[in-house]
C-alpha cells in the first residue's frame, strides 16, 4: 500500500488487533519498554483509566519533590467519553486516521469539577479614582487634566502611582517591575514630560519667560526591543505631548532610510525612541546627535533586549551616555540642573526577573530604587508581595488543550470557530506559533481565497480600496467563520516581512471593525498593546517559560477580562503548566470537548457545499473530513482547474500535470506518486513549516526539554498538523541527527515516525530555521553528537521491533 498517509476502511469487527510481535535480544529492559510501546499504541486513547494507570505514571513528569505531576481537575462531558469513530466515514471512502492511534493525556480528568470561584479582581486596572487621581502624584493640573479629558484616564494603576512621586521628585535611578498591562509606558513618560514641560512652564501653569522647543535639546532616550513597540511607544507620548506641543518626539528604528531619521534629528528632538542596534549606528555616525543634554536613559523590556543579543550595543550606550560631559544649560543658556535631574537616570523596564534582567541591571543601574507595583497597592494589604509582578494578571483566565500532534490543526479550527459562534463575544484573538514560516503556512491554509480575486470589470467601484502593504498579510479567513461572524480578518506577522508591511499589518489588526484573528511569532510577545485582543492562543508553547507571561499579557490588560489557551501534546508536555508562574490555575481541556462545541455545526468548505448529509455528520465526521480536505489542498496541484475546486488560485503555481480537467486528481497521484513541492506553494510552506517548526521545537531552553523532549515528537503525527501525509525530509543539523525520521503520515506510514530515545542533551537547531525574534539573531545551540548516536541506536532498536498497527 503506498505510504500516503490514507487508510482504508478494514474492518477488524469488535475484536482488537494484538501484538504478536516478539522482542528478542538486547537487555531486557529495552524489551520491556518496547512491548510497552506497542501495548500503548494498541490500546490508544480509549483504553480505560484503570489499564492505563501505571504507564501514565511512569509517564507523568516527576515534580522536585519526587511526586508525580497533577492538575487541576477537570471532568469529562458525558459526550466527551464517547470515543470517535475510528473510521467514521463510512461507505468505503478514503479516511485519514484521525482518531487513531493517540498517544493519551497523561492528565487526570476523572475528578470532580472545581466549583467556579468567584470572578477575580483585576490586578492591573486602574486605581478607584475617588482615592487617587494624577495630580495627587505630583503631576500638574495641566498633564492631570489632558489625561482624563483626552485620554480618558482618570487615576493612575498602582505602577503608576508609586513610580511618579519618585522619579518627580528624586533623581535616583530605578528599576520598575509590574505585570504585563499594568501601565507602566505612562509610569515612566508621565514624570519624564511633567519634568521637561517645568523647564517652559510655572508650578501654577503660566509660561516662563524662556520655553524650550525642539531645537533645545534631546532630554531622554526611550530603548525598546522591536520596532512596533518603538512605534507603540511614540504613539502613546504624542497623545500626551499635546498639551505640550512644543515638545517634539520622534523615533530612529532602522527599517526605514537612515538620511530620512537623520534629518528628523538634525531638525531638533526632545525625546527620541530607538531600538538598540540603530541607535548605536547613530551615535556613531550621526554628528548632529548630541547626548549632552540627556537627563533620562529607559530601558523597556530589558531582558527581552538582553535576550536578542543588544548586550554589546546596551553597553555602548550606557557607556556613550555616561562618558559624554553633562551639559548644566543648552545652547540657549535655559538652565536645565534643578528642574531636569542634576544626574543622568536610567530607568529599566520588565514585567518578569530574569536572570539577564539582573546583568542588565549591573550594566546601567547605579543605586537603584525598586519599584514595583504590588499587590499590597490593590488590596491594601501590609504584605507587599512582588509575586505579582512576575504573574499574569489575576482576572486573566487560562486553559491548557492537550490535543495529539494528529488533531491539532482541526482542533485549533475548531476553538476558533466556537470562539466566533457568538456575535459580540470575541473581537479579536492573537495565535503565537513558534516560527516564521509556520506563521506564514497557516495564514495561507486558513485565509478564504475566495474572497480575494482579482476584481472582474462588474466589480469595478464596489471594492473597497486595497493596502499594497496589507495584501499579502491581510485576508479573510475561511473555515471559522460562523453565521453570527460571517466575516473574520486574518492577519500575519513576524520579523522577515518589510517594516512598512509591519507596521500597517499591526494597524490593520488594531483598528479592525470585525471580528480579527493575528497569527504571529514573538515578535508580538512584548509590549503589544491592543486592547480589544481577548483570547490569545499558543499554538505552539513559548521558548521559554517567562515568555509565557509575555505572550498571554496581550490579553486582560489594564483591568480588562481576557483568555489564554496553550495547546500541549499529551505526555511530557503537560508538565509545562507546573512551571508557569500564574496566579490561577490553568484548567486542562479536553481536545474532544473543543472540537464537538467548535464542529457542533458544519464547516463551511470551499469544495464542498453545506448539503443535507453533510448537516447530519457527527463531530468527528467532521474533523476528518476537514483535516481530508486540508490535506488534499495541499496534495492537489495550481492548475486553474484544481484551483476552482480546491480553493488554490493563490498559489499561481504552474498548470498541473496531475490533475484532469475536471480537477480530479489523476490515478497516479492517488496511487501514492510523489508530488514535486513546485508543483503546489502551499505544500511547499506546510513542508517548509514543518521542518523549521521541528527544528524551532529543538530550541526550547535547556531547563525545559524536559517537557519539550524532541525525541519524544511522533514526526509523522506532527505531519498532520500541517496537513501533510508524511514528514518532509531535510530538517537538518542536529535535529535530523535526532529525528532519524522514516516516519509516514497519520496512515500506514506511522510506523516509523516516533522518535523514541534518551533526551536531555543539546539539541542543534539549523540557521535556516526562521524562528522569530524580532529584531534580533536566531537561537543556535550545539549538537551533542553522543547523545545523537546513543538515541539512534535505541530508536533503531525499537522501530525494528515494533509498529504501531502490527498489521501483517
Ligand atoms: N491610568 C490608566 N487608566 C486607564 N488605562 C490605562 C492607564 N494607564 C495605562 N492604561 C492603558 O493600559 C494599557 C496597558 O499599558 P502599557 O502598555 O503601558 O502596559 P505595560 O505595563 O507596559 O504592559 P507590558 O508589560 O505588556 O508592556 C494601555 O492600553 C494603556 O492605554
Amino acid at each position: 500500500m503506498a505510504d500516503d498517509g490514507m487508510l482504508l476502511n478494514f474492518e477488524f469487527g469488535d475484536a482488537p488487533l494484538k501484538s504478536q510481535v516478539k522482542f528478542k535480544g538486547g537487555r531486557w529492559r529495552d524489551r520491556l519498554k518496547a512491548q510497552r510501546s506497542v501495548k500503548l499504541h494498541q490500546d490508544g486513547p480509549s483504553s480505560t483509566p484503570q489499564d492505563d494507570d501505571a504507564s501514565r505514571s511512569a509517564k507523568r513528569p516527576r515534580t522536585e519533590d519526587g511526586g508525580s505531576h497533577r492538575y487541576a481537575k477537570m471532568p469529562r462531558t458525558a459526550d466527551s467519553n464517547t470515543k470517535p469513530p475510528s473510521h467514521a466515514m463510512k461507505t468505503g471512502q478514503i479516511s485519514s486516521s484521525l482518531f487513531t492511534s493517540n498517544p493519551a493525556a497523561v492528565t487526570d480528568f476523572e475528578q470532580p469539577p472545581v466549583e467556579e470561584a468567584e470572578p477575580a479582581k483585576p490586578s492591573n486596572a486602574p486605581l478607584s479614582d475617588e482615592a487617587e487621581n494624577f495630580h495627587s502624584l505630583g503631576l500638574s493640573r495641566r498633564v492631570a487634566q489632558h489625561l482624563a479629558t483626552k485620554l480618558e484616564m482618570k487615576a493612575p494603576t498602582a505602577i503608576q502611582k508609586n513610580t511618579v512621586p519618585v522619579l518627580i521628585k528624586e533623581d535616583s535611578d530605578a528599576f520598575l517591575q509590574a505585570e504585563t498591562g499594568s501601565g507602566k509606558t505612562l509610569a515612566y513618560l508621565l514624570p519624564i514630560v511633567q519634568r521637561i514641560m517645568a523647564l517652559s512652564l510655572n508650578e501654577d501653569g503660566t509660561p516662563k519667560k524662556t520655553r524650550v522647543h525642539r531645537n533645545s535639546g534631546l532630554f531622554a532616550i526611550i530603548l525598546a526591543p522591536t520596532r512596533e513597540l518603538c512605534k507603540q511607544i511614540a504613539a502613546v507620548l504624542e497623545k500626551l505631548l499635546r498639551c505640550a506641543s512644543w515638545l517634539v518626539c520622534t523615533t530612529v528604528i532602522g527599517g526605514e532610510s537612515k538620511k530620512s531619521e537623520k534629518a528628523r534629528i538634525r531638525k531638533g528632538v526632545n525625546i527620541l525612541i530607538a531600538t538598540p542596534g540603530r541607535l548605536t549606528d547613530h551615535l556613531d555616525n550621526t554628528e548632529v546627535l548630541n547626548v549632552g543634554t540627556v537627563r533620562w536613559l529607559v530601558l523597556d523590556e530589558g531582558d527581552r533586549m538582553m535576550e536578542m543579543g543588544f548586550e554589546d550595543d546596551l553597553k555602548a550606550i550606557v557607556r556613550k551616555i555616561r562618558v559624554d560631559k553633562l551639559e548644566k544649560e543648552n545652547a540657549e543658556g535655559v538652565v536645565l540642573d534643578g528642574v531636569l535631574p542634576s544626574r543622568r537616570v536610567t530607568v529599566l523596564c520588565s514585567a518578569t526577573m530574569k536572570m539577564n534582567v539582573q546583568k542588565l541591571g549591573e550594566i546601567s543601574l547605579e543605586d537603584a530604587v525598586h519599584i514595583t507595583a504590588s499587590k499590597s497597592e490593590m488590596e491594601g494589604d501590609a504584605d507587599a508581595s512582588n509575586e505579582a509582578a512576575f504573574s499574569a494578571p489575576s482576572q486573566l483566565k487560562q486553559a491548557c488543550i492537550i490535543a495529539p500532534a494528529k488533531l491539532r490543526l482541526v482542533t485549533l479550527i475548531a476553538l476558533l470557530k466556537s470562539t466566533f459562534a457568538r456575535k459580540g463575544s470575541v473581537m479579536k484573538a492573537i495565535i503565537f506559533i513558534s516560527c516564521a514560516d509556520s506563521v506564514d503556512f497557516h495564514y495561507e491554509l486558513l485565509k478564504d481565497t475566495k474572497a480575494l480575486e482579482p476584481p472582474t470589470p462588474e466589480d469595478s467601484g464596489t471594492q473597497p480600496d486595497r493596502n499594497i502593504h496589507t495584501e499579502s498579510t491581510v485576508a479573510p479567513a475561511a473555515y471559522v467563520t460562523s453565521p453570527a461572524n460571517p466575516k473574520v480578518m486574518l492577519h500575519r506577522l513576524h520579523g522577515s516581512l518589510t517594516q512598512p508591511v509591519r507596521s500597517a499589518t499591526l494597524n490593520a489588526f488594531s483598528t479592525c471593525k470585525d471580528p480579527a484573528v493575528l497569527i504571529t511569532t514573538d515578535i508580538s510577545s512584548r509590549g503589544l498593546d491592543v486592547p480589544a485582543v481577548d483570547l490569545v492562543i499558543e499554538y505552539d508553547p513559548a521558548f521559554a517559560g517567562a515568555d509565557h507571561v509575555h505572550r498571554i499579557g496581550r490579553t486582560a490588560r489594564a483591568g480588562r477580562a481576557g483568555k489564554a489557551v496553550l495547546f500541549l501534546l499529551p505526555g511530557s508536555e503537560e508538565g509545562y503548566t507546573s512551571i508557569l508562574s500564574t496566579s490561577t490555575p490553568i484548567a486542562p481541556q479536553l481536545y474532544e470537548s473543543i472540537l464537538q462545541k467548535g464542529l457542533a455545526s458544519a464547516v463551511n468548505l470551499p469544495s464542498t457545499p453545506t448539503t443535507a448529509e453533510t448537516e447530519k455528520q457527527t463531530w468527528s465526521s467532521r474533523a476528518e473530513a476537514l483535516q481530508l480536505h486540508l490535506e488534499q489542498r495541499l496534495l492537489a496541484a495550481a492548475s486553474p482547474a484544481s484551483a476552482a475546486n480546491d480553493d488554490n488560485a493563490e498559489d499561481g503555481g504552474p498548470p498541473s500535470k496531475f490533475n484532469n480537467a475536471k480537477g480530479k486528481p489523476r490515478q497516479q497521484q492517488q496511487k501514492g506518486y510523489p508530488i514535486k513541492p513546485k508543483d503546489n506553494p502551499l505544500l511547499d510552506a506546510g513542508r517548509r513549516a514543518f521542518r523549521s517548526h521541528i527544528r524551532a521545537y529543538a530550541t526550547h531552553v535547556r531547563e525545559e526539554r524536559v517537557y519539550f523532549d524532541i525525541t519524544q515528537l511522533h514526526l509523522g503525527h506532527m505531519a498532520k498538523a500541517f496537513g501533510l501525509r508524511e514528514p518532509p525530509g531535510g530538517i537538518g543539523g542536529g535535529v535530523a541527527r535526532r529525528a532519524h525520521n522514516k516516519g509516514g503520515g497519520g496512515g500506514a506510514g506511522e510506523k516509523k515516525g516516533r522518535m523514541v530515545g534518551s533526551g536531555g542533551a543539546n539539541v542543534g537547531s539549523s540557521s535556516s530555521t526562521r524562528r522569530d525574534d524580532g529584531d534580533g539573531d536566531g537561537v543556535g545551540a550545539a549538537v551533542d553528537e553522543d547523545a545523537a548516536r546513543r538515541m539512534k541506536q535505541k530508536m533503531r532498536m525499537v522501530m525494528n521491533a515494533s509498529s504501531e498497527f502490527n498489521i501483517g
